[in-house]
């Protein structure tokens, strides 16, 4: 969003005005049908976040989504580790995804699921070096992003180390990851990640993103000293006043 002078803000005060401001509950018009698809998030997770973005683009109407039913996975309560929960996911992560007898958890197989199933909207393009790049950025996220600064380890480092040192952790890794996509992007970035059309590496990026503004103090300044996401100021707006954003979910509580 941009601020009085003009330059873009992308500091943790300046998303709880762009929230406010959102006055169009996109997520109350999903509850009124009947559900075939049950997301089982929580409205803080950032792998939910992705899967939330697939159902969004891949509805017949963009930003109202594909008709899911919500089910809220409190994870500071525990309840991933639920009986009921551990049932679908025994790695007790959210989000699982239930369509009728098909049992999918992790976001990244959720969303493949999605594309196949659903194949409006593509998520990946057809050009094999693209659609490479796409899966590398959302692995990169996935995989040595992500996991670094899960709950689990956070809470393990805070209780194990000290809080400072937990911060310091996930910045080292989240800066790692954002520099590795950066020079991967490069020569691809256009509207978008990729070029001018949202593809999965925008799936993966924009809760990462969001997550290391919002949660742990990365000043997206830095990030955006990059060439290559400077144009993310565009496609990052869009999905953050989308009903995938976290603080539009059903079981969002104010921190
Ligand atoms: N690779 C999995 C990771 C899932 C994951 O780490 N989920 C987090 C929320 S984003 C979680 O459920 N954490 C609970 C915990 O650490 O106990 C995916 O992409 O879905």
């Amino acid at each position: 969003m941009r601020r009085q002078d003009g330059n873009f803000c992308f500091k943790k005060d300046c998303f709880g005005a762009a929230i406010d401001a959102y006055s169009e509950d996109a997520s109350a018009v999903i509850q009124d049908h009947p559900k075939q698809l049950k997301l089982y998030s929580y409205w803080r997770s950032s792998c939910s976040w992705r899967v939330c973005i697939a159902l969004n683009l891949k509805g017949p109407i963009h930003f109202i989504g594909l008709e899911h039913e919500y089910k809220a996975v409190n994870l500071l309560k525990g309840e991933q580790f639920s009986e009921e929960f551990i049932k679908l996911n025994p790695m007790g992560y959210v989000p699982a995804l239930v369509d009728g007898d098909i049992v999918i958890a992790d976001s990244f197989p959720i969303i493949l699921y999605l594309e196949d199933k659903y194949p409006q909207h593509p998520l990946l393009p057809q050009d094999l070096q693209k659609k490479a790049v796409n899966l590398q950025a959302a692995n990169i996220v996935s995989s040595s992003m992500q996991p670094l600064r899960n709950l689990a380890v956070l809470k393990y480092i805070e209780e194990k180390v000290s809080f400072d040192e937990k911060l310091v952790w996930v910045q080292y890794h989240i800066g790692k990851g954002f520099t590795a996509i950066e020079k991967l992007l490069e020569g691809y970035s256009g509207k978008y990640a990729t070029g001018n059309e949202v593809y999965l590496a925008d799936l993966f990026l924009t809760p990462q993103i969001h997550a290391a503004v919002t949660r742990f103090g990365l000043d997206m300044v830095i990030i955006l000293k990059f060439a290559s996401f400077q144009n993310y100021v565009i496609w990052f707006m869009i999905y953050f006043f989308s009903a995938a954003v976290p603080e539009r979910q059903p079981d969002y509580v104010k921190t």
